[in-house]
Formats: structure tokens, C-alpha cells, sequence
């Protein structure tokens, strides 16, 4: 009998022009168009995988980097499983607004334990000769503000595109096994003599 798939909620959130649209659709029809128009509310599109074993289906949601559709993109930010908060390397100012897109995400998406969140940082646009933000500048925030996985990507040429979004799988995984482990843990067994054979009433 094959297991059950888990279906996951996986966000992209930036800046406009930043890639999240090329990124997707890298990912799952594994095509590149150097032509994109800017995205305009939200588009979902899913993506069947295998993380450690387990099948799972992603659902990819890619969402306007425009403060024009901003009221468009946050009532889709609620039961995500997973944000990746991507910015361009050739882009400083997609790299400083990152704080404002997750503080964005975690107010609409109510998310009651943001540090245990799992969030994933893109830095994209590998491919392009003139960065503005370095690997290290990129690693430094990651590690200071959650210690969250980073990944530098081209939509363009694939490059770590896999890498990231299966990344985001594990990371959703880790957190409902450690949530199914506490909940185990948690229960206690009524019926379970007490070992002392001492009563409590
Ligand atoms: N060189 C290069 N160009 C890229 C890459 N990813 C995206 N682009 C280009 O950057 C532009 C914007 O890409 P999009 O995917 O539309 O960006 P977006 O983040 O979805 O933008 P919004 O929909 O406005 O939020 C397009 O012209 C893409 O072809 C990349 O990895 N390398
Ligand atoms: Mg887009």
C-alpha cells in the first residue's frame, strides 16, 4: 500500500523582480522565460516529490512583490507550512526588505511561534555578473535572524533551485515530527499501571 502523500504549503514572498515566479516555474515545469510579467495576487502550482522517502505534495505559492497588491497577496499567507523569503543578489534593497516580508508574513499568516517557523532565505539571480549583496552579508542575517537555511539560486540556469524548495520540504517534515513526538510524549497513558505501585488517590 504506498503511503499516504502529506500535501505542503510552501510561500514565496519578495520584492518585486526578484524571481519568485521564475523560480516556481523552474522548479516544476523546469522552464525559464526572460519575459515574465509581474505577478498580480497569487498563483499556486503543485509539485509531487519524495523527501527522505516520504511522498509528498507541494503546493508552490507564488505571490505579487508589488506594495500595490499587498491587500491582493496576505489573505493567501494563512496555513503555510513553509516561507521562503527571497530576495536578488544583484538587488540590495530586495535583501534589506527581507525583515518587512517576514515581520509581513508572520502578522497575516498569525503565526504563533515564529521562531520555531520554518522559513527558507533564497538569494537569487546567481547567475548575474554584478552582485550587490554578498554570500557572507546574506549568511550573517540568516544566522542572526532565526538561523534559517540560505540558498543562492538562478531560476535562469537552475542552479540550487531543486536544492531549496526540497529543503523546505525537510524543514516542514522535521517540524511535524518533532510536534508528533511531543504529542506522544505528551499523552499520558491512563491505563499504564504506575511503576511504584504507589496510588495517587
Ligand atoms: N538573470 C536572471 N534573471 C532572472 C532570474 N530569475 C528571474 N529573472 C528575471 O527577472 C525578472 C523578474 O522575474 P519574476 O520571476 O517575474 O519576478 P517575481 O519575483 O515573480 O516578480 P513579481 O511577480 O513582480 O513579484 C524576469 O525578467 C525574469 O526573467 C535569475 O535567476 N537570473
Ligand atoms: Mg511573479
Amino acid at each position: 500500500m504506498t503511503a499516504k502523500s502529506s500535501l505542503l504549503k510552501v510561500i514565496l514572498l519578495g520584492d518585486g523582480g526578484v524571481g519568485k515566479s521564475s523560480l516556481m516555474n523552474r522548479y516544476v515545469t523546469n522552464k525559464f522565460d526572460s519575459h515574465l510579467f509581474h505577478t498580480i495576487g497569487v498563483e499556486f502550482l503543485n509539485k509531487d516529490l519524495e523527501v527522505e522517502g516520504r511522498p509528498v505534495t507541494m503546493q508552490i505559492w507564488d505571490t505579487a512583490g508589488q506594495e500595490r497588491f499587498r491587500s491582493l497577496r496576505t489573505p493567501f499567507y494563512r496555513g503555510s507550512d513553509c516561507c521562503l523569503l527571497t530576495f536578488s543578489v544583484d538587488d540590495s534593497q530586495s535583501f534589506v526588505n527581507l525583515a518587512n516580508w517576514k515581520k509581513e508574513f508572520v502578522y497575516y499568516a498569525d503565526v504563533k511561534d515564529p521562531d520555531g517557523f520554518p522559513f527558507v532565505v533564497l538569494g537569487n539571480k546567481l547567475d548575474v555578473a554584478e552582485r550587490q549583496v554578498t554570500a557572507e552579508e546574506a549568511r550573517r542575517w540568516c544566522r542572526e535572524n532565526g538561523d534559517h537555511p540560505y540558498y543562492e539560486t538562478s531560476a535562469k540556469d537552475a542552479t540550487n533551485v531543486a536544492a531549496a524548495f526540497e529543503e523546505a520540504a525537510r524543514r516542514v517534515l522535521a517540524v511535524d515530527e518533532r510536534a508528533e513526538h511531543l504529542m506522544a510524549t505528551d499523552t499520558v497513558n491512563l491505563h499504564r499501571k504506575s511503576r511504584s505501585g504507589a496510588t495517587c488517590c
